[in-house]
């Protein structure tokens, strides 16, 4: 998976980059994109303490799991809760989409192909 990654996270950094070569935005607000760059390099450098790295090692099946279970969760956030708990909730959907993306090498640009 290292080489995998490793070319997504150049691929990423190149693109949404600073001047630096480091992703930019990595506040507590970021894009879809950032987002990514942002989990790309956690996947490459595997700094301790990354709940990414900890889903990365437990592996595809896992993350699908968990996938489903954030799916059911804005479904029923949807139905029953505020837009905002929506919006925390598809958030983290968003969050767990990406991680399979990573575990599986797709890129960006792979998905935005489909759209
Ligand atoms: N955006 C997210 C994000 N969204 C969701 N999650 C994870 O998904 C879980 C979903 O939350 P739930 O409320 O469903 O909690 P839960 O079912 O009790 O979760 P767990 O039992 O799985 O911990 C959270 O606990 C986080 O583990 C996220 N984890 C990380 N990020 C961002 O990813 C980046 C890298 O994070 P690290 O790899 O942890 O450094 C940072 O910018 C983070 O803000």
């Amino acid at each position: 998976m290292s080489t995998v990654v490793s070319t997504v996270v150049s691929t990423v950094v190149s693109t949404v980059g600073g001047t630096s070569g480091r992703p930019v935005g990595w506040g507590t607000v970021k894009s879809f994109e950032q987002l990514y760059a942002e989990l790309a390099e956690k996947a490459q450098t595997r700094p301790e303490g990354s709940g990414t790295v900890a889903q990365l090692d437990a592996g595809v099946h896992a993350i699908g799991k968990k996938i489903v279970e954030e799916a059911a969760e804005v479904w029923m956030a949807a139905e029953y809760e505020s837009n905002d708990e929506a919006a925390e909730e598809i958030s983290q959907l968003l969050y767990h989409l990406q991680v399979l993306m990573l575990a599986k090498g797709i890129s960006l640009d792979d998905v935005y192909s489909h759209l």
